[in-house]
């Protein structure tokens, strides 16, 4: 009787020789390709090799391998029609019941530095998952290992049984389409990339899992979390965690909106986020100053809140954090004392994030709809402060012009209908999400009603009336920024004018809704 065969022909060869030992024992026939077989052998295993399958030696580089019917033949005959098997038979063919495959490393090739279109070429894979393609489609009767760490389960099952359940052939048959889909947009949006095209008529995106979740935004909710399979900017997909509870579905979605805000500023800053708005945003020469302006921005809201530093915690800072209930701190390090210090808390979720990384928000921004996805360019456009106009009599005072810029930048992460009421250095009052600018004004100003000397208020899109620019004026505001475009701005510049405000059109809105 002939020996049932595996086809092993891999790049990554984590956990092989155990698994091709097993087979052995099992006295099944190891057919490989060139590198594998040379490695295999290396360590005393014995293989056939492809070539003396195909009748063909590799050639061209290894471009053409295993790409023959002697080897598909092999693989999708259906073992239970007697014609497929009839043609196995007419072209001397011998069943392969086994295939283990992984594909060139194209990502990893295109994510080293300085690397060519020609390389990125070389290493897409065309032969591996044609055969894993093949061996996943006859699952019935072929079992498909493309992920290294199924090897045990296989393993497993053969000593046990001499072969693999249906069940497991399944679903390593559709983990293989899943790898080979992946592996295929991520060549797809390269060279997509590669051609400049912005809009393709076909939307792929390969993500992997990252974590399960215990549920989603509320308890009954399942979830999951996937990451981009290539690294992007810093972000919350790429933290690495030092300390507390698993991070939940709505702590994800806070830090990341916490963590674009931050992106904005080079100085020490700390944000302070609650419910995928800030609650106090800080600046200072110091992370320590920073937190203190962010915590007294709002005192009551920082309370459950997430907190992200652009700079190490140092132990004054994480003394005053750690008198506080805080959910999670983000930052890019930490000193041994202030790890220690907020360590005393069981549960704090303690973060780092590499803030070193290309901070360039190249991917784009997606979000789910019923029936579809949206897709558009982050909002990462930096305000060109020059181009700004005064629009009013008043003219801003050094003083006032430094809070509209600080300002301008936390009205972009506040959600539509924003408005914020800000000194140089921190946060005083936001009025987010409100259906109406004017309530998000009455919001910002009355939380800022003490410190209101000295502060601007920005808001992130235009005012459609007078009546915001008065209300604030009542209050005390004495500048304001908006993007303008309204066509009746001329009613608001004309109220600006009445109360000796100054008024500043940037001619860009920054809706977030
Ligand atoms: N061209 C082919 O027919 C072909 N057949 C298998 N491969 C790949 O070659 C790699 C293994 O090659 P080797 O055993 O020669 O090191 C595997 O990642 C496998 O997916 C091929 N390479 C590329 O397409």
């Amino acid at each position: 009787m002939t020996k049932r065969k595996a086809l092993i022909s891999v790049s990554d060869k984590t956990g092989l020789i155990e698994f091709a030992k097993t087979l052995c024992e099992l006295d099944i026939e190891i057919v490989s390709t060139g590198g594998t077989k040379q490695y295999l052998e290396e360590s005393g295993i014995k293989t056939t090799a492809v070539e003396s399958i195909t009748g063909f030696s590799e050639m061209m580089d290894g471009r053409v391998k295993t790409l023959h019917p002697a080897i598909h033949g092999a693989l999708l005959a259906r073992r239970d029609k007697a014609a497929h098997l009839n043609d196995l038979q007419a072209h001397n063919i011998q069943l392969i019941d086994f295939v283990c495959v992984n594909l060139y490393p194209f990502k990893q090739t295109i994510l080293k530095e300085g690397v060519g279109l020609e390389e990125a070429i070389e290493n897409i894979d065309i032969g591996g998952p044609s055969m894993l393609r093949s061996a996943a489609k006859n699952y019935a009767s072929v079992t498909v290992i493309v992920d290294p760490n199924d090897y045990p389960i296989v393993a497993k099952e053969l000593l046990e049984n001499q072969q693999t359940t249906l069940e497991t052939r399944a679903k390593l048959g559709a983990k293989v389409f899943r790898h080979t889909a992946a592996y295929d947009a991520v060549i797809a949006n390269y060279l997509t990339h590669n051609v400049a095209e912005k809009n393709p008529e076909l939307l792929v995106l390969p993500y992997e899992r990252k974590q399960v979740l215990r549920y989603g935004e509320n308890s009954h909710q399942q979830a999951t979390f996937y990451k981009n399979v290539l690294p992007d900017s810093y972000s919350i997909a790429c933290c690495k965690q030092l300390h507390g509870k698993e991070l939940s579905y709505n702590n994800i979605r806070d830090a990341d909106a916490a963590i674009r805000i931050v992106r904005e500023f080079v100085e020490p800053t700390v944000v302070a986020l609650k419910h995928m708005n800030p609650c106090g945003i800080g600046t200072g020469a110091t992370i320590f100053e920073a937190y203190i302006q962010a915590y007294t921005a709002d005192p009551v809201s920082i309370f459950g809140g997430i907190v992200v530093c652009n700079r190490t915690v140092d132990l004054p800072t994480a003394k005053k954090m750690h008198a506080l209930f805080l959910e999670i701190i983000i930052a890019p390090d930490y000193t041994a004392e202030a790890l220690a210090c907020l360590e005393q808390k069981k549960n704090v979720r303690i973060l780092k994030l590499d803030f070193s990384q290309d901070k360039q928000a190249i991917e784009t921004e997606k979000t789910g709809v019923l029936g579809g996805m949206l897709v558009q360019e982050q909002d990462s456009l930096v305000e060109e402060v020059d181009q700004w106009v005064c629009v009013t009599k008043r003219k801003p005072t050094k003083e006032e012009q430094q809070a509209l810029v600080f300002a301008y930048k936390a009205v972009k992460y506040v959600k539509s209908n924003a408005i914020v009421v800000t000194n140089a250095t921190q946060t005083l009052g936001i009025g987010a999400g409100q259906m109406n600018r004017v309530g998000s004004v009455k919001i910002a100003l009355e939380q800022a009603k003490d410190n209101l000397i000295g502060a601007v208020l920005a808001s992130d899109a235009f005012f459609p009336m007078s009546d915001s620019v008065e209300y604030a004026a009542l209050k005390g505001i004495r500048a304001i920024i908006q993007p303008g475009g309204s066509i009746r701005d001329q009613e608001s510049i004309e109220m600006a004018d009445k109360y000796g405000v100054t008024m500043l059109f940037t001619n860009v809105r920054h809706f977030r809704h």
